[in-house]
């Protein structure tokens, strides 16, 4: 594993600023939503940028995130860092992940091969949806020998469920996310005032098409009824259904670690601990399942006390840069996942646009911690912060 110093990305855009270059997108990452919209077409970008209901939980995430704020430290010799943190049983070079984002050759042609490939590079672990519009193989491919992790939306059909688990091992996925907040889609005002869902044109359904226990299930092949076939995959893709108890079924049959993405309650921890799963994600899907939810961060303390030594914590929703992701590891979440402004990357610049994105993260993140008195994410803890009150 490569030991970069992800505070070097300032000095390096300083310096191209001396040859005369600007970075061609905001280093301000909150500014690419609004760049975005001029790129995608207004479907595409409400889907996106949307959320559930009014958008109060996605202001909630934001407005938890800001409540809590830094104490830095001084005299601490800070000179040398090292950002790696150690999850899931492996070691990775920063506590950052990308988040699963399904049906990316709506924001980039070149999809999420282009994300993978952008992740792979700086060894920061890709999680796979999915829904995807690429088939999993061959995102594998692109990726090389990078960390490969996949997220399942469980589907009501067990062939289909066990199928996609068999082709996620075989590709080389080696981290399971089972996402449990998107049993059906949120309501989502955008969405339908636009009347766009991706999925009902054939985008993000890569994995289904291509599966032969999916197939199976259909009455004429995908190319005779493509309709037939996206109104398979509404039918299958999401189980309302689904107990505790049912999560067995996964245990059995992947063997790597299981983290289940979307848990807010702190009850919620325990009984996915008790069910032998290895961590949570503590997320509300970015505001755009629930209008009206506890923002996130504002439910991370509790599930991380609840977690104990029991469970690796990681968290996401609301995330916009390295101070965000320095926030939730002082309160006890071991990775942090990106979702929207990585996104927003591949639809401005593809591949590079991506890269930006993970480096100004990690560039920011570095900066404050050492800015802050820490050598790595070790040493944080909730003592580093204090909540305004609100
Ligand atoms: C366009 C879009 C598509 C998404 N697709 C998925 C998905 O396929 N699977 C999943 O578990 N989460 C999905 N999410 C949720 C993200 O994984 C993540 O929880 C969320 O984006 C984090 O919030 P943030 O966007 O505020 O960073 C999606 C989010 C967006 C914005
Ligand atoms: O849009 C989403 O948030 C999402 O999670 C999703 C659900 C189904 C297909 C693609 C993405």
């Amino acid at each position: 594993m490569t030991r970069p110093n992800w505070a070097d990305y300032q000095y390096e855009i300083y310096l191209n600023g001396m040859a005369g270059t600007r970075p061609r997108l905001p280093t301000d990452l909150t500014r690419l939503e609004e760049l975005a919209e001029g790129t995608l077409g207004p479907g595409p970008y409400g889907y996106v940028a949307g959320s559930a209901g009014d958008g109060s939980t996605a202001r909630a995430n934001r407005a938890a995130l800001d409540r809590w704020r830094i104490v830095p430290r001084v005299l601490r010799d800070v000179h040398e860092r090292d950002l790696s943190v150690e999850v899931l049983g492996r070691r990775i070079p920063a506590p950052l992940a990308l988040a699963p984002v399904g049906v990316m050759s709506v924001m980039h042609a070149d999809a999420e091969t282009a994300a993978a490939r952008a992740a792979a590079a700086r060894e920061v672990p890709f999680i796979l949806s999915s829904a995807s519009s690429t088939p999993m193989e061959q995102v594998a491919e692109a990726m090389g020998d990078a960390e490969r992790w996949f997220q399942l939306y469980w589907p009501k059909d067990p062939e289909v469920a066990g199928s996609f688990l068999a082709r996620a091992r075989a590709a080389g996925y080696t981290v399971l996310f089972v996402t449990l907040d998107t049993p059906m889609l949120g309501w989502r005002p955008r969405d339908l005032d636009h009347a766009y869902l991706p999925f009902l044109h054939g985008v993000g359904t890569a994995n289904y098409f291509t599966d032969p226990a999916f197939r199976q299930g259909l009455a004429k092949p995908v190319h005779e009824d493509p309709e037939g076939a996206v109104r398979h995959f509404l039918g299958l893709f999401g189980d309302p259904a689904k107990t505790w108890p049912d999560l067995a079924f996964l245990r059995e049959r992947w063997d790597g670690p299981i983290v289940l993405k979307g848990v807010m309650h702190p009850d919620d921890a325990r009984r996915a601990a008790d069910a032998g799963v290895d961590g949570v994600v503590v997320s509300n899907h970015g505001g755009r399942q629930v209008a009206g939810s506890v923002g996130a961060a504002d439910a991370l303390p509790r599930v991380v006390q609840a977690a104990g030594d029991r469970l690796t914590v990681l968290f996401d929703s609301g995330v916009r840069g390295g101070a965000d992701v320095y926030k939730a590891l002082a309160l006890g979440a071991s990775t942090v996942l990106l979702g929207r402004p990585y996104a927003y990357g591949l639809a401005l610049e593809g591949q590079a646009g991506v890269d930006h994105v993970i480096r100004c993260v990690l560039a920011e993140l570095d900066l404050a911690l050492a800015l802050s008195g820490h050598t790595g994410p070790g040493s944080l803890t909730p003592g580093d912060l204090v909540r305004e009150s609100p």
